[in-house]
This record gives C-alpha cells, sequence and structure tokens, in this order.
C-alpha cells in the first residue's frame, strides 16, 4: 500500500475498494494547520491519474431503467455494496437508499430524480444514473438517456415487459442505446423467465439473447449458470447473508442431470443465435467448431455478444433477485463486458472538437451552500476546475470554480476530468440543462469551420446550430394549477424557488396568468406537482398554497372561416391604421398530438409586404395560438393563411401584430371552437376478483377499454380514459381493490371532447355549475 497526497476533500468520504482516504495535518513548512487528506492506493494502482481520470476504454456510462417498482434502486444499493462503494446495504423498505438521496424519495420509496453515482469494478469505472420509474418523470429519464452509452433494463421476472418499460425502451431506440437486461426478483413464486423473455420479444421487439439459466426457483432461487463459461454460481440461501461471497465451480457430471440438459440445450441455442447475428462468429463456427459447440471458447463467444449488443442486433439477458442479493455481481460484469465505452459511440462533435472541451449540460441541482451544481457529460477534451468556460446556447462565458465526481449527495472535489467521464461542476450559474458547454468561443469558432468542411460548403443551418448537442425533448404538460406563497412579502421567494426548480426540471412551466395576475405551475402529473410542492416547502422553506389542479386542454376549430378587421388608433402624434383578412381551417388529423399550427402568405401579399411586417404578422397569429377563443387555452390544428395587409404609412409594426391577433380570434369564433381533452392510456395490473369493479368504475370515468390480458393470477387492463376523469385515481384505485392494484398512465393523445361534455366544461368554467 502507497500513500499519496492528494487534493484537500470537501468532505470525507469512503470512495470504494480501489482507494481509501485518511487524513492528517499538514507536513509543510509554513505554519500551517490545513489537514491534508491521502488516498491510499491498492499496488496495482499506478498513479491517482488513472483513478481520477481512467482509460476512456475502461469507461462505462449507464443508465437503470425500469418499470416503476421493478427494483432499481434495490439493484443499484447492491451494486454500490459489491463494489465496495458502501459498506451497508441499503433497502427501500427501510428509506436508506443511496441514489434516492432527496427526502421525499426516501418516504415515498420512488425514484425522481436520475441521481448520478460513480464507482469502479475490476478495473473499470462505472457511472451510473439511476433514472425514475414514474411516468411523471419521463423527461428525467430521457435527460438521462441523452447522455449513456448503454443501459440496464430492469424487469420484475414475475411481470415481464410493464408499461413504463415500453416507453423507457422506445427511449433508449430513439438515442440508439445498447442494452443489457435483468430479469430480477427470480425469487417470487411467480417469476416466469421463459414468459419474461418472451414478452422482451413481442413487446418491444427486441431480440433477447439469454446467457444464464437459473438454478432453482422461487424461495429455493440460489444461482446461475453461465452459459458462456459454463460455471455454477451459487450464493446461500440464508436471508442475513450479504450475498459477496458466492461459490464459482465449473457444471460437473455430478449436478442434476436437468439442469446439465437445461444449460446443454441453452448453450446451444445461444451459439446458434449468436451465429445468425454475426458474421465473424459464424465464420469461426463453421471452420473451427462445425461439429463440436462445446468446444467453442468462452472468450470468442463472449466476442461475439458484444459485437451484437453494441451493434443493438440482441440484447444479453441476465437474472437474479437483488432483494435476496443474488445474481448482482454478474449484471455488473455484464456492464463492463458487455456495454460500450464511451470512444465506441458515434458522436460527430468529437471530431469537429478534436482535443478540445465539449460537454452537455444534463442536469442541474441547486445546494444551499455551493449554489447551482451543473452535471456534465464531458464528449471530448479535459475539464478543469478554475477555469472560463463558454455557453453555446446562452452565448455567454462562465467561470467554473470547482469540480467533483458525484457519489450520490457526497462529492469527492478532484483536480481534472477527461472525456467520456460525468462531471459535477460548481460556479456554472446561468448555464441550464440541455446547455452545450466548451472552452471558449474561438474553439466553438474553430468546430464549427470544421463541422462546414465536413458537411461540404452548404450553409444551411446557423454556426450554432450544428455545434449545440441536440438536448432533451420535453412534452407538453397536462396538469396545471395556480400556486400562492403566505405572503405578499414572499413572492419574490417564491418566483426564485420556481426558478431554480425549472432550471432542474425542464418539464415543469411556470407562467403568470395575464387575467388574474397568479402564478400558475404547469407539470406533467399530479405527483409531479405535488412533489414540486412538498420541495418548495422542504427546500425553500416557502409555505404556498395550490389552487385546484386543473387539465391542460387544447382548442382547435370545427370548419372553415374568414375575416376582416381593421385598426385605428392614434398614439400621441401618430396615428396607426392597419387592415388584415384572413381565413383559418382545420389542419387534417387534428386530433394527433403533433399536429401543430401552420400559416401561409397568400402569394402577392408575401411579395408586396416587407421582412418587418411579416414577422409582425407571424408574432400576431403566435400570440392568438397562445389562447384559444373558447377557453383561453392554447391552439392546434389550425391552418392560416394571411390574404391581405394593408396599412397606412407610419403604422407601427405592433399595431400590425394586435391587428392580426383581433382577426384571428374573429376567424377562429366563426369557424365554430373545438375543446380536445388529453387521453391518456392506462394500464391497471389487478387481482382477478377486483377486475369487475375496476372495470365498473372505469366506465363511469369515460374509459375505453382496449384490452384484458393474463399474467400469472392476475389481469391487465389496457384502457383509454380521459385525464379529467383521474383525479386522485391512485387513492380511488387503492379502495376499490384494498390495495390489490397498480396502474401506470401516460399520455396518449388530445382527442376532441363531444358537445355535450364540451359544453358541461365551458358552464363549468363559466361557473355556471
Ligand atoms: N421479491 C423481491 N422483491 C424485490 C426485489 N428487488 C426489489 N424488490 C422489492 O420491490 C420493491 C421496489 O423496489 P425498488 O428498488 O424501489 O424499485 P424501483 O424500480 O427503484 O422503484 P422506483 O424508483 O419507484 O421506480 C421494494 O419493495 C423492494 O424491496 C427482488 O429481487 N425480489
Amino acid at each position: 500500500m502507497r500513500f499519496r497526497a492528494c487534493w484537500t476533500f470537501s468532505r470525507m468520504i469512503w470512495v470504494g475498494n480501489l482507494f481509501k482516504t485518511g487524513s492528517r495535518l499538514c507536513r509543510c513548512r509554513v505554519n500551517c494547520q490545513v489537514k491534508r487528506h491521502y488516498i491510499a492506493l491498492p499496488d496495482d494502482v499506478k498513479s491517482l491519474r488513472t483513478v481520477v481520470s481512467p482509460d476512456i476504454s475502461k469507461i462505462r456510462n449507464i443508465g437503470i431503467m425500469a418499470h416503476i417498482d421493478a427494483g432499481k434502486t434495490t439493484t443499484t444499493e447492491r451494486m454500490l455494496y459489491y463494489s465496495g462503494y458502501t459498506r451497508a446495504l441499503g433497502d427501500v423498505d427501510d428509506g436508506d437508499t443511496v441514489t434516492d438521496f432527496m427526502a421525499q424519495e426516501r418516504e415515498r420509496g420512488i425514484t425522481i430524480q436520475s441521481a448520478a453515482v460513480t464507482f469502479d469494478w475490476k478495473s473499470h469505472r462505472i457511472n451510473l444514473i439511476d433514472t425514475p420509474g414514474h411516468v411523471d418523470f419521463t423527461v428525467e429519464v430521457e435527460r438521462a438517456l441523452r447522455v449513456l452509452d448503454g443501459a440496464v433494463a430492469v424487469f420484475d421476472a414475475s411481470a415481464g415487459v410493464e408499461a413504463q418499460t415500453l416507453t423507457v425502451w422506445r427511449q433508449a431506440d430513439k438515442h440508439h442505446v445498447p442494452r443489457v437486461c435483468f430479469l430480477n426478483k427470480m425469487d417470487k413464486p411467480a417469476a416466469n423467465l421463459g414468459l419474461s423473455i418472451e414478452s422482451i420479444r413481442a413487446k418491444l421487439k427486441a431480440n433477447p439473447v439469454l446467457l444464464q439459466v437459473p438454478v432453482g426457483s422461487g424461495k429455493n432461487f440460489t444461482g446461475l449458470v453461465d452459459l458462456l463459461t459454463k460455471q455454477k454460481m451459487t450464493w446461500k440461501l440464508n436471508s442475513t447473508d450479504d450475498g459477496r461471497v458466492f461459490e464459482t465451480k465449473a457444471l460437473s457430471q455430478a449436478d442434476n442431470p436437468e439442469l446439465l440438459q437445461e444449460v446443454r440445450e441453452a448453450r446451444t441455442a445461444l451459439i446458434e443465435q449468436i451465429a445468425d447475428l454475426d458474421d465473424e462468429f459464424a465464420e469461426l463456427l463453421l471452420t473451427d467448431f462445425g461439429d463440436n459447440f462445446d468446444a467453442v471458447p468462452s472468450s470468442k463467444l463472449q466476442e461475439a455478444v458484444r459485437r451484437v449488443t453494441l451493434a443493438r442486433k440482441g440484447v444479453p439477458v441476465l437474472c437474479g433477485s437483488s432483494l435476496k442479493n443474488k445474481g448482482v455481481q454478474p449484471l455488473i460484469d455484464a456492464i463492463t463486458d458487455y456495454l460500450p465505452a464511451p470512444n465506441e459511440r458515434h458522436h460527430d462533435l468529437v471530431r469537429w472538437y478534436k482535443d478540445d472541451l465539449c460537454a452537455l449540460a444534463f442536469k442541474v441541482l441547486h445546494d444551499k451552500q455551493r449554489g447551482p451544481l451543473v452535471f456534465l457529460r464531458i464528449y471530448s477534451g479535459t475539464m478543469k476546475p478554475q477555469t472560463a468556460v463558454y455557453n453555446i446556447n446562452r452565448d455567454n462565458t462562465e467561470r467554473m470554480s470547482r469540480l467533483l465526481l458525484p457519489f450520490a449527495d457526497q462529492h469527492v472535489e478532484i483536480p481534472s476530468l477527461t472525456a467520456g467521464n460525468i462531471a459535477l461542476t460548481v460556479g456554472l450559474k446561468q448555464t441550464v440543462t440541455g446547455d452545450t458547454i466548451v472552452s471558449s468561443k474561438s474553439s466553438a469558432a474553430a468546430a464549427a469551420r470544421r463541422a462546414q468542411s465536413d458537411r461540404g460548403k452548404g450553409k444551411t443551418r446557423g454556426e450554432q446550430a450544428n455545434l449545440v448537442l441536440s438536448g432533451v425533448e420535453v412534452p407538453d404538460p397536462v396538469f396545471f394549477c395556480s400556486i400562492e406563497p403566505p405572503t405578499l412579502a414572499k413572492q419574490a421567494d417564491l418566483e426564485n424557488a420556481l426558478n431554480c426548480l425549472q432550471r432542474e426540471d425542464p418539464s415543469l412551466k411556470v407562467r403568470v396568468d395575464p387575467d388574474s395576475g397568479q402564478t400558475i405551475l404547469c407539470g406533467m402529473g399530479e405527483l409531479h406537482i405535488e412533489i414540486i410542492h412538498d420541495r418548495i416547502r422542504r427546500e425553500f422553506g416557502i409555505e404556498t398554497h395550490l389552487g385546484p389542479l386543473q387539465v391542460a386542454y387544447r382548442e382547435t376549430v370545427l370548419q372553415h372561416a374568414s375575416a376582416t378587421d381593421t385598426l385605428d388608433r392614434t398614439i400621441g402624434e401618430r396615428r396607426h391604421i392597419v387592415t388584415v383578412e384572413l381565413a383559418v381551417s382545420p389542419v387534417e388529423d387534428s386530433s394527433s398530438m403533433g399536429s401543430s399550427c401552420d400559416f401561409a402568405f397568400e402569394e402577392e401579399v408575401e411579395e408586396q409586404l416587407s421582412p418587418e411586417v411579416k414577422d409582425a404578422v407571424e408574432n400576431g397569429l403566435q400570440s392568438s395560438y397562445l389562447q384559444g377563443p373558447l377557453l383561453g387555452y392554447p391552439v392546434q390544428g389550425v391552418s392560416t393563411l394571411i390574404q391581405n395587409v394593408s396599412m397606412e404609412p407610419g403604422t407601427s409594426p405592433a399595431m400590425v401584430s394586435a391587428c392580426v391577433s383581433r382577426c384571428m380570434l374573429k376567424a377562429m369564433r366563426q369557424a365554430g371552437g373545438q375543446v380536445l381533452e388529453p387521453v391518456m392510456s392506462l394500464e391497471v395490473t389487478v387481482g382477478e376478483a377486483h377486475l369487475s369493479s375496476v372495470l365498473g368504475d372505469l366506465s363511469q370515468r369515460r374509459g375505453a377499454v382496449k384490452d384484458i390480458q393474463s399474467r400469472h393470477d392476475n389481469k391487465v387492463l389496457l384502457a383509454t380514459v380521459p385525464l379529467a376523469e383521474m383525479m386522485g385515481y391512485s387513492t380511488i384505485l387503492r379502495t376499490l381493490t384494498s390495495g390489490n392494484a397498480t396502474f401506470s398512465l401516460e399520455l396518449d393523445t388530445y382527442e376532441a371532447m363531444n358537445s355535450q361534455d364540451q359544453s358541461a366544461l365551458l358552464k363549468r368554467v363559466a361557473g355556471l355549475v
């Protein structure tokens, strides 16, 4: 064991099995009372550099994704424990996990924010981002996926693929993230390997590659056989055993003949499947092992499985029970063996920036003492504290004071960090989630030049657009409510709190109601708004009052209509006169979520108008799309044709915009307003005994049942239901089923309300009922 003096740690923490911290008084000759902190390096670690900035091929930036309650947090805790990062096993049921560090997470037993955790495993650096499973926090998942190189999908082996997994899986497909699957909860009597694999194939349209065979089932699940090495891993059944130590030995003739047969068949199937997916392996098989699959070396098979995983032609499947401490170590091995290092993923930017710094801010947290903490994924170059960096999105230069390695709510200060790593920075006050950070404006310009020469001469997009890493798409909020401080004196504090929370969470929108002057919170679901409310109380010490939760409807028009309007106003000495003629009509398929509003000028009008007036017309249109004619909800699916804009000389563009907005309102009223309501897709898993009461309740909520499937003793009900009918559903479902049901709710589409429901809504909003 050697000791090296290290930079001063902000806090003393245990940093995993790779190195340990100690402290002693500084021995420098000046009169210094500073405590120096030391890192004890194991003998196989060459230098601190390798610990802080490991070789890029040894880094794995990994996320864990799953349906709510599949066991992500429990699995993460086991990983941290076996890697030596924590010294006691955290338990979500006892509320003492490391990754769920926010107070609400500990209390509610759910994961809200993706906490980044760094740990080491067998000379690899694993940056692990625990992502939430609740659908209200989809943006958190998307944000994490954007910066990951690989992911572990955790499934409840007794349930197979569940609704939220489908959503997250699709998100991972979008970002081309290679994955491995972990079938957790193999200790449950209802765990079913075959059905789970089949549901991965059928529902996720993926190609599962089974790498292990479980030994025993339910309560007697004791271990696994690795199909590549034919090694049998056995854990103790004793419930108090932490699973750190387990027996590994080659499968032998002395083992259960049924298990031997199962392993033989599964290995042959694995070899054939990989040969189908990987030409290099197929060739090796044909030339060297045509008649003896048994002799295929595990290393060759492993290399081929890795190629298949990286090419996303197949997903390795492993199994275990995190709660019972079985199968987690082989899962961490699989992360390092099969998921890609950062340099195995393709990012154009890395080429353009060469060795210059380029990083993406993917998360912002607020710390009372240190101010905003920004999580960055470094794509190229090296990051150092006490340096200025340039934010391309905001076009400003900021100074980064400190650089930290994120260990959940513990942060270790470090002197530099290289490409491929996840860093946590202090001092970036303007940076918002999704921003791109580079070393300087001139390095951004140099990269822009390289990008342009790469893309040929055609400069269709701005230089900046080329260089901004694509951020995170934020879906529109579906719920909103007013929020009020306890006294007017606290209004400024509330605004500050909301600003901080918005920088952290782009799915939270805040606006001021133009009529009432009230502050309005818009969020992704009841739980989302509840958590924000709770955080304002806990973290900012403000007791706020929330108004009733309301659904974010939208509006559209039913038919074609035209309108003309003239605005004649004298302000001071100046007279402004403008006349606008336009026509509105519904866009085809206006009920679909994606259909936004569009507009065009008639050809002659387009030629006559100056660019300044055209901009003014567009501004007027955009502001009229923000508030529909019926209830003031945003407008979608409306197509506008500008037929005439005539104005007296001296009329200001602001007056043109105002006239366009007024004329639009007139036209939309004539065209007949239609309210569109968010319709959710609902999945309820419920015991057969309670199915009829759940169905009966759904029919009263205007729900439409799409399918009822069987899953072991449970029924899975798939339905669509208007969001307006789902307020407080979790409490009602709990009462109806005595707590024997779970559900997930996700925005499906916006649908036109029927005239009866719409007039009831209009009366309700007008206060007539
Ligand atoms: N039987 C069994 N239960 C498990 C296993 N792993 C986790 N659980 C239990 O499943 C529940 C959910 O576990 P979590 O680890 O919080 O799941 P999660 O996916 O992180 O949940 P969210 O963060 O809320 O999405 C807890 O009650 C765990 O004790 C397992 O291997 N076997």
